[in-house]
Parts: structure tokens; sequence; C-alpha cells
């Protein structure tokens, strides 16, 4: 479904242009919370000094935010923020905008500039958190901040959650602030969170970009792998160690990948809804799934991140073993990090990772694990989605095709399904897959112009969330 199509344009209300000054104290914002080293180490491991001196921060860019009488903003769990945007018109239901404060942690190695430094190049900001996710925490207070200043008053009440451990679980920070609305009462038409970009270069065949929508997420299984075995003499040792189970357990898992799942999950609705911008024949395949599924399976399984979207995968990212040369070791340990296809269980991958290691001297430990999500509604009467479409088209009028996705990593707004069922991850920026390496890598950075246009985007969009919802008609193509 293109979106050429639908529904005209509607402008805001007011306008998203911002003044030359408006833009130069934007960006010189955005480099000052990217200054802040926010860096989540592991779970309860935090920088509490940069996450404190982050909250003094926003309020002091971000003054008429925090000084706003509609606005109730409260601390959560010592260093996550909630705002309280009350609307004036109490009948309609209120949204939730979703960012995260903490990043992951980036030594200095390979990068261009310091990864702290928010140094600008060539129209370009650099450092750790430019596109996960500060972006979106400056970006969200940074449109409220100017829709404030232009005297806007929201109509539909919206929260704004920025979480602070959302690299090493949510823990302290969503599922508190979840916890807390749900003892409010509060039920939310739809949460918007990251996840997910406008994708350009992706798919070799298909040239033009194209923004996904992620609306269903994948679930995650920490298993730890351990062997033990008598320690003795290394002069005299058994036939097999601790090292040598374990090694060959881990590599049988690594070399047997889950099953392919193609064709259950959104994934196909992604392909279906995308095949009329391929040319021939990939336009041809690509609406035949019933007939070239076998063939489009294979070709998805070649690239790493489209094999993402296939299959549950198989990280080993942990070993530990060995405590001297000459003694036979004890106790080996592995960590694997599986990342669990929407149409499968932690249950059923967890069995399928025992049937792949067949052997008994192998225990498996649960350290953590995350049920994937369910698929959040996607159609015409999708208020948020549709909302996100409607601004897409506002603000990249250059992009006519927005689709349904699955975001492959995890993000805060899991914890949220208590609250709603319409969850979009999808932030307004555009991302090739280079920039998709810089993402927990190196050299990880926005354009200001992007970065504009994010701002511009959640401008609208607050805006559009305000004004009467027509139902959106579809003329179908061809
Ligand atoms: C043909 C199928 C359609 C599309 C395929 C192409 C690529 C799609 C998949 C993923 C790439 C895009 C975005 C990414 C995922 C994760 C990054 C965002 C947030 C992560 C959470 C975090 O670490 O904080
Ligand atoms: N969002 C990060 C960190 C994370 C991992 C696992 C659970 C929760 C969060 C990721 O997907 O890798
Ligand atoms: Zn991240
Ligand atoms: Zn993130």
């Amino acid at each position: 479904k293109g979106l050429r199509d639908t529904e005209h344009q509607r402008a805001s209300p007011i306008p998203s242009q911002f003044s030359q000054e408006e833009r130069v104290t934007m960006k010189e914002s955005l480099k000052g919370a990217i200054q802040i080293p926010t860096v989540s180490f592991n779970p309860g491991e935090f920088n509490t000094t940069a996450l404190a001196e982050f909250g003094e921060y926003i309020h002091k860019v971000f003054p008429t935010v925090f000084r706003t009488s509609f606005i109730q903003h409260e601390v959560v769990g010592e260093y996550s923020h909630l705002f309280t945007v009350q609307g004036s018109d109490p009948s309609l239901q209120p949204y939730m905008l979703l960012a995260h404060i903490d990043v992951v942690p980036a030594p200095d190695q390979g990068w261009e500039v310091p990864p702290f430094s928010g140094l600008e190049r060539d129209g370009f900001i650099y450092g750790r958190g430019t596109l996960d996710n500060k972006n979106s925490v400056m970006a969200i207070l940074q449109a409220l901040e100017l829709l404030l200043i232009r005297n806007y008053i929201p109509r539909r009440t919206f929260f704004i959650a920025l979480g602070h451990d959302e690299e090493v679980s949510g823990a302290h920070g969503a599922q508190k602030i979840s916890a807390l609305l749900q003892a409010r009462g509060v039920q939310l038409a739809f949460i918007v969170d990251e996840g997910s970009f406008i994708l350009d270069g992706f798919i070799p065949s298909l040239k033009t970009p194209f923004a996904m929508v992620s609306v269903s997420e994948k679930g995650s299984l920490d298993l730890m792998l351990e062997v033990n075995m008598t320690p003795g003499h290394s002069s005299a040792p058994p036939k097999e160690t601790s090292i040598g189970i374990l090694a060959a357990a881990v590599s049988r898992l690594e070399q047997t990948p889950m099953p392919n799942m193609f064709g259950s999950g959104p994934l196909k609705m992604t392909l279906q809804q995308l095949a009329n911008e391929f040319s021939f024949p990939a336009n041809v395949i690509f609406n035949n799934l019933w007939l070239f599924w076998p063939l489009v399976s294979r070709l998805m399984e070649r690239e790493d991140i489209t094999n993402a979207l296939v299959r549950t995968t198989t990280a080993v990212t942990m070993f530990k073993a060995g405590i001297k040369v000459n003694v036979i070791p004890p106790v080996a340990q592995a960590t694997v990090n599986f990342r669990i296809h929407p149409a499968q269980t932690v249950q059923e991958v967890l069995k399928l990772a025992k049937d792949i290691v067949v052997d008994d001297r192998v225990q498996f430990h649960v350290l953590e694990s995350f049920e994937p999500l369910p698929v959040s509604p996607f159609d015409d009467q999708a208020l948020g989605y549709q909302l996100i479409r409607q601004t897409i088209q506002s603000i990249f009028p250059e992009i006519n095709i927005v689709v349904p996705g699955t975001c492959i990593a995890q993000t805060d707004s899991r914890l949220y399904t208590n609250l709603t069922t319409g969850i979009y991850r999808f932030n307004p920026v555009y991302l090739q897959p280079q920039d998709f390496r810089s993402i927990h890598g190196i050299n990880e950075r926005i354009s200001v112009q992007a970065y504009e246009s994010q701002v511009k985007f959640i401008f609208e969009f607050i805006q559009n969330a305000d004004t009467e919802q027509r139902p959106v008609s579809h003329l179908h193509e061809l």
C-alpha cells in the first residue's frame, strides 16, 4: 500500500518551521546531551553521576517544559523521567512517547572523534547515543519545548517516558514507570518507541528508501551452558575436558541454525506490502510468495540482518573456563544469546537448543528470557500506526511506502504491554547499513539535518494526534 494515493497532506496548525537561532540551539543541545556519558555497563551498573547530570541538563535546555503548569514531571527509579502532558480534552485517550537516556559503552578506539565529544564534522554530529537513543530523548523534549514557546495547548493527554537502563533490561526505569501508570489506571491508545527507521539500501534490489514501522519485536533467551569435571593433573588428562565438551556443544549450536520461520510472523506482510516497489522480476516474486517462498527465504538467509528476520538467532557471547596451564579445568561456562522469532516461544527455543546439544554432561541454566511481542494493529483503524504514516507523508514527502515490520533488537516498549496493544517502534531517521553497524559500534552519528527532521516530525506528530481523525481511505494501486 503506497501513501501517494491515500489522504492528502494536512498542514499542522503550527507550521514546523524553526528560526536560524532555534536551529542552532537545538543542535547544540543535542551535542551537550551526547557529552554526558550516561553509560549502562551491566544490570545494576550505571554511571550514576552522568545520569544525575543528565536530569539537570534537561532542566537547563528545556526550561519551558519544566515550568508549564499542565505538565507534570516525575523522576522514577532515581534517574528515569516521566512527563504527563495534560491535554484539554479528557475524552481523548492518551498516548506515550518513549526514549532512553542510557547508552552502551564506547571505548575510544576506532572513532574518528571521541565518542563522548559530540563534535560536529561535515554536517554530522558524532557520538555514542546520536542514533541510539539520545536523538529521540532530545527531539521529543525539543519539539515539546518549541510547541510550548508557540503557546500550543495539547488536546490529547500524552506521556513522555525516558528510561535510564534500557541497555541493561529496563528493570529500574521502564518497568517502574509502567507499574506506576498501571497503578494510576492509565490505558494508552498507543506507544511510539525506538526500534526501526527509514531504511535505505538494506535490500539490494530495492533502490528506494522505505519506512518500516515495527509492529512486533523479537524475544530473547540468555542461556548459560555449564560442564563440570573433576580437576586433576594435566600430565595424565582424561580423553575430554570440560572445555572440550563445552566447546563442542557451543559449536553445534553455532553450526545448527534455528529453523527458518519465513512465512510465519509479520515478515510476509512486510514483503507483500513492499512488492510493488521492486522492478521486474522481483516484484513478481514478492507478489507470489506462495510460489517463490523457498527462493525468497533462502535469499533472506544470506545477509545477517535479513537472516535475523527469518529465524531465532544464536549468538555465543561469553566463554569462561580454565584456571591454570597444568590443571584440568573443573568447570567451563558459556553464554548464548538467542533472539527469538515472533512465531516461536522461549520454551520451544530451549527445547531446540537441548536437542541440538544432546549431551547430558552439559547443564542448561536460563539466565533471562523474554517472549516475543504480539503484533500491534496496523490497519486503517489503528490510530498510532496511521498517525505515524500521516506524519511521515508530511515530513518525508519523498517516502511513499510505509510497511509494518519486526524489530530484531529489544526495546523498553516491551515492558508496557499492560497499558496498550498498540506499540510502534519507529525513529523518523534515514538509516543505511553502515549506520546500522554504528549503533553499539563505532562512529555513531546523525546529520544535523536528520536531527532537525526528527524534531519536526515530533512537532507535527503531537499536533496530528490532536486533530480529528478521519478514516483513511485507500485506493489500491494497479
Ligand atoms: C525484506 C525485509 C525488510 C526489511 C529488511 C531490512 C532491514 C531490517 C531490519 C533491521 C534494521 C533496522 C533497525 C534496527 C534494529 C535495532 C536498532 C534500534 C534499537 C535497538 C534497541 C537498543 O539497542 O537500544
Ligand atoms: N536493547 C538492547 C539491550 C537489551 C538486551 C536484552 C534485553 C533488554 C535490553 C538489545 O536489544 O540488545
Ligand atoms: Zn542500544
Ligand atoms: Zn536503544
